[in-house]
């Protein structure tokens, strides 16, 4: 059977997006990771198949190119407040693993409120109790790391220059290290101004994006408590810019561009549960 799909991307961060509202999607790790694969596949950063829900507009599932489905996605969060806006007058409300986020559309981009963070040691989560504001443990050159959770689990280092860190050596190291029981996406950001972040992100279960928007609130909440910025910040990922800011209400404002970069479909018998 053709299955059509939508190609789109945050900043560079790009998604297979399967509206299954109407026509339900069987879906597995396997058959995820085989969509993903950008040699065999469709290739993408994140496949996000839509559902029905009973609590919001709609269910938003997210799934890594190694086959794990996880509770949040900003970048896709905004894709999918671009792609159904339309629908809700500019205004969706998205059920995700990780809780009842809002997408608006507004004119300097898709403003998704992103809930409120989580800092306890097992709400993030780590193996035992430590102090989240500065783990105290390290990893050659990268040490003392905040860690939280914006619907998915972060670890954030502040370093002098993020360009100059080997991510793609060390991120899969910490990313899996027992400390993180499901994992972790691994952040390396610097100050280069004022309220101005640089932000490089290894994702868990995809690696290297060109952005990250979990990774981008996360980073900036992080700096926050750090007491390093104000509570309205922008971080520079490699593709690109997102405004973060700390809501009095305690919930956290991503706003960022979302594109639609193209429609396709692919015939589900090459893709085996
Ligand atoms: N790799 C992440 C999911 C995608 C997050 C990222 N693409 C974003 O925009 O937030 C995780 O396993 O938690």
């Amino acid at each position: 059977m053709r299955i059509p799909f939508l190609k789109m991307h945050g900043l560079g961060n790009d998604f297979v997006v399967i509206d299954a509202r109407v026509e339900p999607l069987a879906i597995s790790a396997a058959r995820a990771s085989a969509l993903a694969d950008r040699n065999t596949g469709i290739g993408c950063d994140q496949l996000i198949v839509l559902e029905p829900s009973e609590r919001a507009d709609v269910k938003m599932r997210i799934f890594n190119p190694d086959g794990s489905e996880v509770g949040a996605c900003g970048n896709a969060t905004r894709a999918i407040g671009l792609l159904l806006a339309p629908e809700h007058a500019g205004h969706t409300r998205i059920e995700t693993g990780g809780g009842l986020l809002e997408a608006h559309a507004t004119n300097s981009g898709i403003a998704v409120d992103m809930g409120a963070p989580r800092f306890d040691w097992d709400a993030i989560p780590l193996a035992y109790a430590m102090d989240t504001l500065a783990m105290p443990l390290g990893w050659e050159t990268l040490e003392n790391p905040v860690a939280v959770n914006v619907g998915n689990p972060h670890a954030v280092f502040f370093v002098p220059d993020a360009d100059a860190v080997d991510l793609a050596r060390l991120g899969p190291v910490i990313e899996n290290d027992p400390v993180f029981p499901e994992r972790v996406n691994v952040n390396v950001a610097s100050l280069i101004g004022p309220d101005h972040l640089r932000l490089r992100v290894w994702e868990r279960g995809a690696g290297l994006t060109r952005a990250c928007g979990t990774g981008a609130c996360a980073t900036a909440i992080a700096a926050m408590r750090r007491k390093l910025t104000g509570r309205s910040v922008t971080v520079e990922l490699p593709g690109g810019p997102l405004r973060i800011d700390w809501q009095n209400s305690g919930t956290i404002l991503m706003t960022g561009p979302a594109t639609t970069s193209f429609e396709g479909a692919f015939d589900d018998a090459r893709y085996p549960l």
